[in-house]
C-alpha cells in the first residue's frame, strides 16, 4: 500500500453528544492534493484534527498507508504521526529568528548542524524568504509569516501535509502567489496535501479532487470539473459556483448520457447520470454558461429580468422564468446593452445537468 495514501473508513465524531462527523469514508491517493470544502461549521477542521491526532474518533479508522493512526481502541499521538501541519494561525516563536523557527523541529529531532543549515536554507529558498532568515517574525507581514510557517513544515520533509485555511488571512494578491507556492511545493516533494478551505475558487485552483462536506457528511468527492458539471445533489449544485436549480418533469433517459425533460413548458435534452431512471419529476442544475438569449429558431422559454449586475468584463443578468414563478436563473452577457429590469428576455439552453435520481417515484 503506498506509504502516504490516507484511508479513512466510517469515521464518526461527536462533541457533547452532538454528531459533528458522520460516517466519513475517504480514500486519498499518495501525492494527491485534496481540498476539503464546505460551509462554516460543517466539520472540516474537526476532520483535520482527527487526522492530525489532536482529537480521538468514536468509530471507524484512520490509516496512513498500512499504518493504523486511529481507531476506537488505538490512538497514535500527533507527534508520532508522519504529518506536517500548517494552520491558519501561524504560531511562530516570537523570540526566535525566521531561520530559528524553521530549524526548531530539526534541532529537537537531533539532526546535525550542517544538515540543519542546508535544509533550512533550502526551505526558505522554496518560499522565497532567503533574505529574511535573520529577521524576527514580528517584523514580517502576514503573508511572510505564513510562508515561514510553510517553510517550517517543509523542512521536516513530511509525506503528508495538512493545511487548515492557510491563506484565510491574506489579501487577494498574496493568496494567488501562495497558491502557486503550494503547487510548486507539491511538484517539488510529491507529498500528499489535504487542504481545508471555505473558498471554492482556491479549492478549484489547487486541488486534484475536492471533498464537499455539509453537516458532518460527505456530499461528493470528485474533481473540480465533475463537481461543476455533474453535481451529485442539490447542495453541491448550488454550493459550487453559480449553480441554480430548476424543477423539471417527465424525465426520459435517452441512453446516451442525456435525457429528454420538460423545463419551463418546453422540451429539452439535458445531460444526466448513466444510471438516471425515468421519473415524473426532478431538478436540473443550470449554470450561467448553460443559458443564452434565444435566437429566432431556438426552443425558447420566456423570462423576466429581475436584476442586472455590472461585473467588469460581463454583466450578470438575473431572471425569473415566466412559467416557474419564484425560480431564479442567472446568465452572463458581455454587454447588457439596452436591457432593463422588468424586460422580457426569451432564453434557451446550451446545456444542463439533471440532479441524479435512481428510483422510480
Ligand atoms: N471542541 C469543541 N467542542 C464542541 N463543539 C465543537 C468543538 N469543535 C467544533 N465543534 C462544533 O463542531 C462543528 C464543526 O466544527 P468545525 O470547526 O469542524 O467546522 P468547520 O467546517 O471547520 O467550520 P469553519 O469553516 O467555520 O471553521 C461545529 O458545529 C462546531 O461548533
Amino acid at each position: 500500500m503506498p506509504a502516504s495514501a490516507i484511508h479513512i473508513h466510517q469515521l464518526t465524531k461527536s462533541y457533547n453528544g452532538i454528531r459533528v462527523l458522520n460516517a466519513i469514508s475517504l480514500e486519498i491517493a499518495q501525492g494527491e492534493i485534496v481540498a476539503v470544502l464546505g460551509p462554516s461549521g460543517c466539520g472540516k477542521t474537526t476532520l483535520l484534527r482527527v487526522l492530525a491526532g489532536f482529537e480521538r474518533l468514536e468509530t471507524g479508522t484512520v490509516m496512513l498507508g498500512d499504518r493504523l493512526y486511529s481507531s476506537p481502541q488505538f490512538h497514535l499521538p500527533p507527534e508520532k504521526r508522519d504529518l506536517g501541519i500548517v494552520f491558519q494561525s501561524y504560531a511562530l516563536w516570537p523570540h526566535m529568528t525566521v531561520a530559528g523557527n524553521v530549524e526548531y523541529s530539526l534541532k529537537v529531532s537531533g539532526v546535525s548542524a550542517v544538515e540543519r543549515q542546508q535544509r533550512v536554507d533550502e526551505a526558505l529558498a522554496m518560499v522565497g524568504l532567503s533574505a529574511f532568515a535573520r529577521r524576527s517574525p514580528a517584523d514580517l507581514s502576514g503573508g511572510q509569516r505564513q510562508r515561514v510557517a510553510l517553510a517550517r513544515c517543509l523542512v521536516a520533509r513530511p509525506q503528508v501535509v495538512l493545511l487548515d485555511e492557510p491563506l484565510a488571512n491574506l489579501d487577494v494578491h498574496l493568496r494567488a502567489a501562495m497558491e502557486e507556492e503550494f503547487i510548486r511545493f507539491h511538484q517539488h516533494t510529491g507529498a500528499t496535501l489535504v487542504y481545508i478551505t471555505h473558498d471554492q475558487q482556491e479549492a478549484m485552483a489547487i486541488a486534484d479532487r475536492i471533498v464537499v462536506m455539509d453537516q458532518g457528511e460527505i456530499m461528493q468527492f470528485a474533481t473540480p470539473q465533475q463537481l461543476y458539471r455533474e453535481p451529485a445533489n442539490e447542495m453541491v449544485a448550488t454550493f459550487i459556483d453559480d449553480g441554480r436549480l430548476m424543477p423539471i418533469s417527465d424525465i426520459e433517459p435517452l441512453g446516451d448520457g442525456y435525457a429528454s425533460v420538460q423545463l419551463a413548458g418546453q422540451r429539452y435534452r439535458l445531460r444526466c447520470h448513466a444510471h438516471q431512471s425515468a421519473q415524473p419529476a426532478g431538478i436540473a442544475c443550470l449554470h450561467a454558461d448553460d443559458l443564452r438569449p434565444a435566437k429566432q429558431d431556438d426552443i425558447a422559454f420566456g423570462t423576466t429580468i429581475k436584476r442586472i449586475i455590472y461585473r467588469g468584463s460581463y454583466s450578470q443578468i438575473d431572471v425569473e422564468p415566466n412559467r416557474v414563478p419564484g425560480a431564479r436563473l442567472s446568465l452572463h452577457l458581455p454587454n447588457a446593452g439596452g436591457l432593463r429590469p422588468g424586460d422580457t428576455l426569451p432564453l434557451t439552453l446550451n446545456n444542463g445537468w439533471i440532479i441524479p435520481s435512481f428510483t422510480s417515484a
